[in-house]
C-alpha cells in the first residue's frame, strides 16, 4: 500500500509526495522484512516510529550490540536478512561487532545506520557524530552500500538483501545519511523506484562430476565420517540431509549449532566419540562445516596418524583447500548438493563397515556411561553436571525449546550434556566463541519462531547483555534465563595475592541475579539444587513468563576452559614457580 508522506500544497499542482523515511519503510515491506531490531536515536528515531506505525515489528534494545546479535541470529533462523537499525557513529560502532560476527558465521544480516552529512564528514568539519562509517564497515562485512538520494533507496536495499543472502550469506552494511530521510519526491516516482528482489538466493546446483567424485571417495572408505556444520543447519534441507546420512550409513559428528539436525541420540551419531572418529576416520565429508580452529584446521594430533581424505560440500568455492587438500570439492548450496548425492547413490549403496560402526558405538557407550552418574548429582550448591543433568531432561521432554548457550564451562559442558533433538534448536557463541550473544539471540529466537527459549548462561557471559532482560520483560517474551553463578570466570575462587583488589576473574560473591529480573516485573528464582532448578525451569516454560533463575553453582566447580591450542598461553615462568 502507498505509504505517502503528504500532499504538495502549491495551488493547482496538488500531488501525493513521499520522502526518504517512507521509502525505506516501503522498500522493507515490499521485500517481506517485517521485523527490525535496533536502538532509537538521532537520526533514525522517526524511522523506527514510522516503521512501527506501518506494521513492521520494531524491537527497541538497550544496546546496539545486542540488537545486532538478535538480527544476526534472526538471519540464521529464517534465511532472510535480519535487520539492525542504529544511530550514527557510536551506535553504528556498537552494532559493528555483531555485523562482523554475522559475516564470520555466515548469517545474513543488514546493519542499517543513520550517518551525518557527507559534505561535512568528507571535509572533516566536525559534524555531529562525524564518521566515515562506510569505510569503517567495509572490511568487516560482505558488502557495504551508501544511499545518497531518495530515489536510490529501493536499489540500495535490494543490493543489501541480495548481498546478505546469496552465495555464502553474511553481514551487509547500509549507510543512510540523515539528509536522505527528509528528501521529498513524487509518491508515484518513489514507488516506481522500489525494487522487489526476486529469487534472492538462487539455488546453486553442484556439477554432476563433482558429485560422482565425492561419492566415489566416500564409497572407497573403510572408516568414513560425515561432519555437519551450521551451514547445513542454515540450509533448512533437514529431510534431505537426514535421508542422505541414513542412506549412506556413515556415522556423523555435529558441530555445536548443527546438533539436532539429526537427533543426538540417533544410532549413527558420533558426538560422544569425537576424539575417536576424528583420529581414526579415513574419509571425512564436511557438509556446511569449515576446517577452522574448531576442527583443529584438519591436521595435527586431533586428527591422528592415519592418512585422511577430505570431501567438502560448501557454497563457497574459496573455502576448498583453505587448510588441507580437499580431494573431492562439491560446490553448491547444501540442499542441492545433498539431493544430488541422494539421486546419484542408487539403490545398492553399502553402509559403512560394521567394525568401524562398532568401534564408535563402544567408545560412545563408554563416554555416555562415564558421564551418566555425574548427571545424577543432586549436590547443593550445584556442580555443572548436576545442573545440566536437570536441563538435559527438560530439553528431552520439550524438544522444541530453543536452547541458547554461552559461557566457558557452561558452554563447553552443556554442548556435550544437553542432547538436541530437532534442527536449529541450539544457538551458541559460534565461530568466534563470542561472549554476549545471549539475550540478543534469545529475544530474536522468541520473536522469529514463537517458541519458548531457555538461555543457559555463564555468570560472566550474561553480563555482556544482561540489561536486555528489561527488553525481555517489556515485550513479555517467553524466555527463561538460567545463570550458572559460580561467582566468577571459570571459577569463583581465584585470589589476588598482591593486594586488596579482587582477583581478575572473580565477581561479587553470592550475587542474586534473580533480583534484577524482579526489578523489571519478571519472575526471579534462586535455585540451589538440581530439583529446584528443574521445577523453576518447568514453571517458566509452562507459564511463558519472562523468568531469570540464579542457579547457585559451587564457586570451586569449573576449570579454566578455553585453552585452545596456543591461543591462551600460560606463562612458563609462572608454571615453574
Ligand atoms: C573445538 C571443540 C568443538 C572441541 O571440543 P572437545 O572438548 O574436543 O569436544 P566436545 O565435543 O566438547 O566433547 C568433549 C568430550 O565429550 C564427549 N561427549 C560429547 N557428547 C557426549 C555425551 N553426550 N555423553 C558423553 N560424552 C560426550 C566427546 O566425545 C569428547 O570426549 P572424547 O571423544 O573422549 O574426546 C570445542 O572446544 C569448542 O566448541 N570450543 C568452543 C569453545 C568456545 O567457543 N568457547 C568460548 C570461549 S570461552 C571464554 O573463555
Amino acid at each position: 500500500m502507498l505509504n505517502t508522506a503528504t500532499k504538495s500544497e502549491a495551488p493547482g499542482t496538488e500531488q501525493e509526495l513521499t520522502d526518504g523515511f517512507h521509502l525505506v519503510i516501503d522498500a522493507l515491506k515490499l521485500n517481506g522484512i517485517d521485523t527490525i531490531y535496533g536502538v532509537p536515536g538521532i537520526p533514525i528515531t522517526d524511522l523506527g516510529r514510522m516503521a512501527q506505525a506501518a506494521g513492521i515489528r520494531v524491537l527497541s534494545f538497550r544496546h546496539e550490540q545486542n540488537a545486532g546479535y538478535a538480527a544476526s541470529i534472526a538471519g540464521f533462523l529464517t534465511k532472510r536478512p535480519g535487520v539492525c537499525l542504529t544511530v550514527s557513529a557510536p551506535g553504528f560502532l556498537n552494532g559493528l561487532t555483531a555485523l562482523a560476527h554475522a559475516t564470520t558465521n555466515c548469517f545474513p544480516m543488514i546493519l542499517v545506520s543513520g550517518s551525518s552529512e557527507r559534505e561535512i564528514v568528507d571535509l572533516q568539519q566536525g559534524d555531529y557524530e562525524e564518521m566515515d562509517q562506510l569505510a569503517i564497515a567495509k572490511p568487516l562485512c560482505k558488502a557495504a552500500f551508501r544511499v545518497l538520494h531518495a530515489q536510490d533507496i529501493g536499489i540500495g536495499l535490494a543490493r543489501a538483501i541480495r548481498a546478505a543472502v546469496s552465495g555464502r550469506p553474511g553481514g551487509v552494511y547500509l549507510d543512510l545519511p540523515a539528509k536522505l530521510f527528509s528528501q521529498v519526491m513524487n509518491a508515484d516516482a518513489g514507488q516506481k523506484s522500489l525494487v522487489k528482489v526476486i529469487d534472492a538466493a538462487p539455488e546453486q546446483i553442484p556439477s554432476p562430476s563433482s558429485v560422482k567424485r565425492a561419492l566415489d571417495v566416500l564409497k572407497s572408505a573403510k572408516r568414513p565420517l560425515i561432519i555437519l556444520g551450521k551451514g547445513a543447519a542454515y540450509a533448512q534441507a533437514d529431510e534431505a540431509i537426514k535421508n542422505f546420512v541414513e542412506k549412506s550409513g556413515v556415522p556423523f559428528l555435529p558441530m555445536s549449532m548443527a546438533k539436532g539436525l539429526l537427533p543426538d541420540l540417533h544410532p549413527q551419531c558420533a558426538g560422544a566419540a569425537r576424539s575417536t572418529v576424528l583420529k581414526e576416520a579415513d574419509v571425512v565429508m564436511l557438509i556446511g562445516a569449515r576446517l577452522n580452529w574448531l576442527l583443529s584446521h584438519g591436521k595435527g594430533k586431533t586428527w591422528g596418524e592415519a592418512p585422511k581424505k577430505f570431501i567438502q560440500v560448501d557454497i563457497e568455492p574459496k573455502e576448498m583447500d583453505s587448510n588441507v587438500e580437499i580431494v573431492a570439492p562439491v560446490v553448491g548450496d547444501i540442499g542441492s548438493c545433498v539431493s544430488a548425492f541422494l539421486d546419484a547413490m542408487g539403490a545398492n549403496w553399502t553402509a559403512a563397515p560394521t567394525d568401524w560402526l562398532s568401534t564408535i558405538a563402544k567408545k560412545r557407550d563408554d563416554n555416555v556411561a562415564k558421564m551418566a552418574p555425574k548427571l545424577m548429582s543432586n549436590a547443593s550448591p550445584m556442580d555443572y553436571h548436576g545442573a545440566l543433568g536437570a536441563l538435559r531432561a527438560i530439553i528431552a521432554e520439550r524438544p522444541d525449546t530453543i536452547f541458547v548457550n554461552e559461557g566457558a564451562n557452561t558452554l563447553d559442558l552443556a554442548r556435550g550434556v544437553v542432547d538436541m533433538h530437532k534442527p536449529r534448536k541450539r544457538l551458541d557463541v559460534g565461530t568466534w566463541g563470542v561472549m554476549g550473544i545471549g539475550m540478543g539471540y534469545s529475544i530474536a529466537a522468541a520473536v522469529e519462531t514463537g517458541l519458548p527459549v531457555l538461555a543457559v548462561e555463564g555468570d560472566s557471559a550474561f553480563g555482556f547483555s544482561g540489561m536486555e532482560i528489561e527488553t525481555i520483560c517489556r515485550y513479555r517474551l517467553p524466555i527463561c534465563v538460567v545463570i550458572f553463578n559460580n561467582d566468577g570466570i571459570y571459577r569463583g575462587t581465584d585470589v589476588n595475592s598482591a593486594g586488596d583488589d579482587p582477583a581478575t576473574t572473580v565477581f561479587v560473591k553470592g550475587s542474586r541475579y534473580d533480583k534484577m529480573m524482579e526489578a523489571f516485573g519478571g519472575v526471579g528464582v534462586n535455585a540451589t539444587s538440581p530439583d529446584e532448578l528443574k521445577r523453576a525451569v518447568n514453571a517458566a516454560l509452562d507459564s511463558g513468563k519472562p523468568t531469570l533463575i540464579n542457579a547457585v553453582i559451587d564457586p570451586a566447580a569449573g576449570s579454566e576452559s578455553g585453552r585452545i591450542g596456543n591461543l591462551n598461553p600460560q606463562s612458563v615462568l609462572q608454571k615453574k614457580k
